[in-house]
């Protein structure tokens, strides 16, 4: 027979079990919680931000992160905490100390989100996403004069060649009496086509074809939008998106630019093989996939998978944020014609090489140089706070101490319009904002724009895209006559990554042309 009186014992028992259980996991959440929000409770922020990073991945999921985030420092002040352990800086002065030249403040789990995921391979490091700073030094030291100012004259060709199939291209299909086409599409095109002929002697195919060809550029967007949101909450990256189980449930491809890189490197390296190693002033003839395999054959301690990780970082780091500048750039002079015409003036006041103008001829023209700055400053193509983490033993940022761990970014759209340094205007596009400045400070204000990033991990390629944007403006501007269907169509989205539309333009011939 059942003794009920043991049977109620046992069942109370249980149930106190459970209550207690319960009571304890709930305490530690809220101690936790408290902990969370007390570590920084000293920065100000909207509430949810400060117990959750759901609100951050909610900014960015709305596609206007960069507007939300310059709102909330107009209304907190410099420093404002974006999530429990994350704190965003809008204050200049605080990118030599965020982003420093020596290393010890590496980049945050934000980077590793980006990294391209395939069950077989894992996440890929690449100079630009990798944390790892020992990695980092190995991986680019070997190719950092490949990139150097003074290096970037032998990627002239390369650019000249594709400037010649965008003329072809624009002639055949786009210059028509009154009829319209996507002008920012083919700026993209443009960008992406060079990235390929520079790093591979190929071109995707876009500007010839005058299409998405593979619809790459729709994928690359895709995967920014799944990206973007996953940056701000990486545990949950981790869990679904770098997960070898959870990856069965989906199609994860890493993404397809990575296929196509892969496929091209293979070609290469059949190519090439049992050919001798060549010499440095014959390779530095040849594209940049040609260079990374010479250093791999002549620097034993670097290991054959970098190749990858190199050509990746150029295409993906290189091509589509040349194309947001372009556009920005092409965008502005077309709405305020009376500086699209001061800068028509300047190059044709100039004895310039036609139809492409030559890099030692533009790269130091006045008003070109200040119409590039200008663009650089207003449309960053990469738009969240860039995020690094603060070192054991602490950081001091202007005046205020971040412990150990916090992830502290500055976001390059909120500092480029510190109004402080560009004046009140500082939303507007007014090139001359560069002109007549003393050195002291230009360098001030050249120091403020985040765009390229900053101190040891600043983007590599930066003198190659002013290379693309200073030779393609002029040569566009001097042989065609683009004018913008209406400025308002222009729209802009943020996904990490900037993307613009309604570029609409009709384009025309100018009298002098000789291509
Ligand atoms: C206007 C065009 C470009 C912009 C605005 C731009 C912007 C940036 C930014 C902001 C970073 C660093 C981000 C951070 O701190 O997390 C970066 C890194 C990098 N960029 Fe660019 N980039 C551009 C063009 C290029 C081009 C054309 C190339 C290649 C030819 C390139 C290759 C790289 C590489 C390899 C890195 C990683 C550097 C490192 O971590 O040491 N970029 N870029």
């Amino acid at each position: 027979m059942i003794d009920l009186s043991t049977l109620y014992d046992k069942v109370s028992i249980t149930s106190n079990t459970v209550l207690v259980s319960t009571g304890i996991v709930l305490l530690a959440i809220l101690i936790h919680l408290y902990h969370t929000y007390w570590r920084l409770s000293h920065i100000p922020g909207p509430f949810w931000a400060k117990i959750t990073n759901f609100q951050r991945v909610y900014w960015v999921k709305t596609k206007r992160a960069h507007r939300i985030h310059y709102d909330l420092h107009d209304k907190y002040g410099e420093f404002v905490r974006f999530g429990p352990n994350m704190v965003s800086i809008s204050d200049p002065a605080a990118i030599p100390i965020v982003y420093p030249m020596r290393a010890g403040i590496p980049k945050g789990l934000f980077y590793r989100t980006l990294m391209p995921y395939t069950r077989k391979g894992g996440a890929l490091p690449a100079v630009f996403n990798t944390r790892d700073e020992k990695l980092h030094k190995q991986i680019k030291n070997p190719i950092a004069p490949l990139f150097s100012l003074s290096n970037v004259i032998t990627y002239e060709p390369f650019v000249d060649k594709v400037l010649a199939v965008m003329f072809e291209q624009i002639n055949a299909r786009c210059v028509k009496p009154k009829e319209y086409v996507d002008f920012g599409l083919w700026l993209q095109f443009f960008a992406f086509d060079v990235m390929g002929t520079l790093t591979f002697s190929k071109r995707y195919g876009f500007l010839e074809t005058g299409k998405d060809v593979d619809g790459m550029l729709a994928t690359i967007w895709t995967y920014m939008t799944t990206a973007a949101p996953m940056t701000q909450i990486p545990w949950l990256d981790e869990f679904w998106y770098k997960n070898r189980y959870t990856a069965l449930l989906r199609k994860t491809t890493g993404f397809s630019i990575l296929s196509i890189v892969g496929k091209f490197i293979s070609q290469r390296l059949e190519q090439v093989k049992g050919a001798g190693v060549e010499s440095e002033d014959e390779v530095n003839k040849k594209d940049m996939l040609s260079r990374f395999i010479h250093i791999t054959q002549t620097n034993p301690a670097v290991p054959k998978w970098v190749v990858t990780a190199w050509t990746f970082s150029n295409v993906i780091a290189g091509s589509d944020s040349t194309g947001v500048v372009l556009r920005t750039i092409w965008y502005n002079l077309l709405a305020h014609p009376e500086t699209l015409q001061r800068l028509l003036d300047e190059l044709e006041s100039k004895d310039l090489t036609r139809p492409f103008p030559k890099w030692e001829e533009v790269r130091d023209l006045p008003y070109l140089d200040a119409c590039v700055q200008e663009g650089v400053r207003m449309h960053p193509p990469f738009c969240l706070p860039f995020e690094r983490v603060v070192p054991e033993s602490g950081l001091t940022i202007c005046g205020r101490y971040f412990p150990p761990g916090t992830v502290v970014g500055v976001n390059p759209y909120v500092v480029n319009r510190h109004k402080p340094t560009f004046g009140n205007d500082a939303e507007s596009w007014r090139p001359d904002r560069w002109l007549g400045k003393s050195d002291e400070e230009r360098r001030r204000m050249e120091g403020a724009v985040l765009t390229f990033g900053a101190g040891r991990r600043i983007c590599l390629g930066k003198y190659i895209a002013l290379l693309e944007i200073k030779k393609m403006v002029p040569a566009i501007l001097l042989s065609y006559k683009v004018q913008i269907r209406d400025p308002k169509e222009f729209k802009v989205e943020n996904s990490w990554f900037f993307r613009q539309m309604g570029l609409i333009a009709k384009i025309e011939k100018r009298e002098q042309v000789n291509s």
